[in-house]
């Protein structure tokens, strides 16, 4: 079976720093493959890397047999990718049905000429919106929303251009305790019930546990492990790299 991903060899240097180094593995359709690391240990920029934000300075990427190393970020998004980011890229002003709209418009690249009647746009929304349990809040602008909200917008601007593959940077970043069930409960049902590809990096190990298939280690830049939750969390050369912090 064609892996969604295939990473070969992939590394990033910049300044003369090698940020990202020798990383190889692949994903297949409807894997949650979560990514764990010490801060600075290349997690985000190996997403920059996947995502096309950043060049690789080596190896290759391959989504669904094809060979993306060169494409754009948006020529990689029409492949059905699509990545939200560690920190949060709401406008505070604009509503929450008003950014949703706004990303349906892009995904549409930049014309609604996708949709064939003009009301095609509102019910795709809508249904995002109460998809991602933030109907009742549409009308809300952004400032105004809780982080667990804000984190499920930034979700719902993903999910409009209906991707395969989610890039999923630290999505519970300044989220509550009380609403990280909530938002575990939708990134769960987005790769069970939708069967989409995830790839999500997170410090809350009590949440990935629960979540992913595999677990990966990232450390100085390379894939230090691989492998199950269980298998890795009992590999004593990731516990080592963790020296003293709970797995
Ligand atoms: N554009 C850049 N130029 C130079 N160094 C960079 C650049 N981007 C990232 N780095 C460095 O690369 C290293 C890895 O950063 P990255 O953000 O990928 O790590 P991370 O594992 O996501 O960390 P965290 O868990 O803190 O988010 C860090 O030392 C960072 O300072």
């Amino acid at each position: 079976m064609t892996p969604v991903l295939r990473l070969r060899g992939l590394g990033w240097s910049v300044g003369g720093a090698t940020i990202v180094d020798e990383v190889s593995f692949d994903v297949h359709e409807g894997e949650f493959l979560a990514f764990i690391g010490p801060n600075g240990a290349g997690k985000t920029s190996l997403f920059n890397l996947i995502s096309g934000l950043v060049p690789a300075t080596r190896g290759s990427i391959g989504l669904d047999g094809a060979d993306v190393t060169a494409e754009s970020v948006p020529a990689r998004a029409r492949r059905g990718l699509g990545r939200t980011f560690q920190t949060s890229s709401l406008w505070p002003a604009i509503t929450v049905a008003g950014h949703v709209r706004l990303a349906a418009q892009a995904a549409a690249g930049g014309s609604y000429r996708i949709w064939r009647r003009a009301g095609d746009h509102r019910e795709r929304v809508g249904r995002v919106l109460e998809r991602t349990g933030l109907a009742h809040r549409a009308d809300v602008p952004s400032a105004e929303l809780s982080h667990g909200e804000k984190r499920k917008l930034e979700l719902a601007v993903l999910l409009v251009g209906e991707p395969r593959l989610m890039l999923l940077d630290e999505p519970m970043a300044g989220v509550s305790a009380e609403e990280v069930p909530a938002l575990t409960e939708l990134i769960r049902s987005l790769h069970r019930d939708e069967g989409r590809t995830v790839l999500m990096v997170e410090h809350h190990m009590d949440v990935l546990l629960g979540l992913a298939d595999r677990l990966a280690v990232m450390h100085h830049g390379t894939l230090l492990a691989l492998d199950t939750p269980r298998a890795v969390t009992a590999d004593p050369v990731v516990q080592q790299a963790y020296l003293g912090e709970a797995l």
